[in-house]
C-alpha cells in the first residue's frame, strides 16, 4: 500500500521536535539559572531579569547589578521574610544596592541575619520568579531587577512568559511515556517489573516499580514515595524513609501486589544540596520544618502530576494508598485519582530520627502515634 505523507508546516515541525514552546523556554530558563547566567520574565505588566544567589557569583552579582542600573532587589519568600520577622504574606523585596554579594546571602538564606530596614511587598512575578529557581532545584533567594522589554543589556537572555512555569507542569506538557519495562529480581519483594516514564516537565525519569500480579479491575495498592538518598539508599538513621521503602514492598506484597512510585524528589521537592544545607541547620537545633523555612522553602515543595500521569499511563484509576501523609492522599484525589483507603506505612523510630517524626505529625499532620511506635518496638 502507498504511504502517504502528509505536508508538515514548519511550526508543525517545531512543535513535534521541541515540544510545547512554552515547556520549552521554562526548561532552557531552568538551564541559564543552574547555569549562573539571568534570566528574563515577562508578563503584560512588565518584565524582570532574574539571578539566582545559589549559582551567581561576587563578580556575576555586581555585572547584574550594574546592567540593571542598581535596580536589583533581593526576594524574600514568604517562609523566609517571616523568619526575619516580616509581616509579608506576599514575600518581601528588598533594596540589594550597596549590599556586597556576601550580606545579600546573609539575609537571603543563612541563619544569623538580622531584618532589613527597607522592603517592600513581594510581587507575583518575583514569586514566578523564585519558582522557577525551585525548579531548577536551586534556593528560591533571588535577585529581581525591573527592566524595560528591549533592555540591551539583558538582551541575550531567555526569556520566559510569567505563566510558562505553572501551565509546564498542567495538561499536554505533563504527558509521560513509557520507555523501558524489564523484570527486576528484589531481595524483599520477590521478582517485580521495573517500568520507566519519561516527559514532564524537566524531563526526568521516573520509576515505577511493579509488585506482584495486581488486579487492575480492582483498586490498586499504591505506595508514592518520595526519593532519600540518604535513607533510601545509605540507611540514614535521620528519617524513616529506608524503612517505609521496604515496609512499602513488603506490604504490597502481603496485599496481592500493587504499585511502588519512586519519585525523583529528594528532600520533599527542594533538591539534594538544599536538603543538606537544612541538615546543617538542623545540627543546630532547628527541626526540619523551620531548618526549610530558613532557607525559604515551604513545608512541602512536592507536586505529583507526574505519579498521576504514571497512574493513568499504567491504567490505574483507584487506589489504596500506602501512607501516612494526608497532603498525599488530597492531591492524589483532586488530580481524579480515587482514594479508597488508607493503609499506614511506619518505619522505627530510632533517637536520630525521634524528633523528626514527632515534627512530621505536630507541624505536617502526619498521621502517626510516634509513642505507640516506641512501645511496640521495645
Ligand atoms: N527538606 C527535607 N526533606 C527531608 C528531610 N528528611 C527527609 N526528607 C525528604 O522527605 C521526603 C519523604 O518522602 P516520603 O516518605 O515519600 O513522604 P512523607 O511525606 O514522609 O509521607 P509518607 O511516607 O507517605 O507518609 C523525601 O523526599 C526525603 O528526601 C529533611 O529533614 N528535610
Ligand atoms: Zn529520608
Amino acid at each position: 500500500m502507498a504511504f502517504e505523507k502528509s505536508p508538515v508546516s514548519a511550526e508543525g515541525v517545531e512543535n513535534l521536535v521541541f515540544g510545547a514552546p512554552g515547556t520549552l523556554r521554562a526548561e532552557r530558563a531552568v538551564a541559564e539559572l543552574r547555569a549562573g547566567r539571568p534570566v528574563v520574565l515577562h508578563s503584560e505588566k512588565g518584565d524582570v531579569a532574574v539571578l539566582a544567589l545559589d549559582t551567581a557569583t561576587p563578580a556575576i552579582y555586581e555585572a547584574f547589578m550594574a546592567a540593571s542600573a542598581d535596580r536589583g532587589m533581593l526576594y524574600l519568600t514568604p517562609p523566609r521574610a517571616k523568619v526575619l520577622g516580616l509581616d509579608a504574606p506576599s514575600g518581601a523585596l528588598v533594596p540589594a544596592a550597596g549590599l556586597d554579594y556576601h550580606s545579600l546571602c546573609q539575609l537571603g538564606y543563612m541563619r544569623s541575619s538580622a531584618a532589613p530596614m527597607k522592603w517592600s511587598a513581594g510581587t507575583p512575578l518575583a514569586a514566578q520568579s523564585a519558582l522557577l529557581a525551585r525548579v531548577a532545584l536551586l534556593l528560591p533567594a533571588i535577585l529581581v531587577a525591573d527592566i524595560q522589554p528591549d533592555e540591551p543589556l539583558f538582551s541575550a537572555c531567555i526569556v520566559v512568559m510569567a505563566d510558562d512555569v505553572e501551565e509546564s507542569y498542567r495538561g499536554a506538557a505533563q504527558q509521560f511515556q513509557e520507555v523501558a519495562r524489564t523484570p527486576v529480581p528484589l531481595k524483599n519483594a520477590g521478582t517485580c517489573e521495573f517500568v520507566i516514564f519519561r516527559g514532564g516537565f524537566a524531563q526526568r525519569d521516573q520509576l515505577a516499580i511493579i509488585v506482584g500480579k495486581p488486579d487492575f479491575n480492582q483498586p490498586v495498592p499504591v505506595r508514592v514515595h518520595s526519593s532519600c538518598i540518604t535513607g533510601d539508599l545509605f540507611g540514614s538513621l535521620k528519617c524513616d524513609c529506608g524503612d517505609q521503602l521496604n515496609s512499602g514492598l513488603q506490604i504490597l506484597g502481603e496485599l496481592g501486589g500493587g504499585i511502588l512510585l519512586y519519585l525523583d524528589q529528594e528532600g520533599r521537592g527542594t533538591g539534594l544540596a538544599s536538603k543538606m544545607r537544612a541538615y546543617g541547620l538542623q545540627h543546630q537545633g532547628l527541626d526540619t520544618v523551620d531548618a526549610d523555612a530558613h532557607l525559604g522553602f515551604g513545608g512541602d515543595e512536592r507536586r505529583y502530576e507526574a505519579a498521576v500521569a504514571m497512574l493513568r499511563g499504567l491504567g490505574v484509576h483507584s487506589v489504596e494508598l500506602l501512607t501516612n501523609n494526608p497532603a498525599k492522599i488530597a492531591y492524589l484525589s483532586a488530580s481524579g485519582i480515587e482514594v479508597l483507603a488508607r493503609v499506614p506505612v511506619e518505619g522505627s523510630v530510632t533517637t536520630e530520627n525521634e524528633n523528626y517524626l514527632r515534627t512530621k505529625v505536630a507541624r505536617s499532620g502526619h498521621i502517626m502515634d510516634v509513642d505507640t511506635m516506641i512501645e511496640r518496638n521495645s
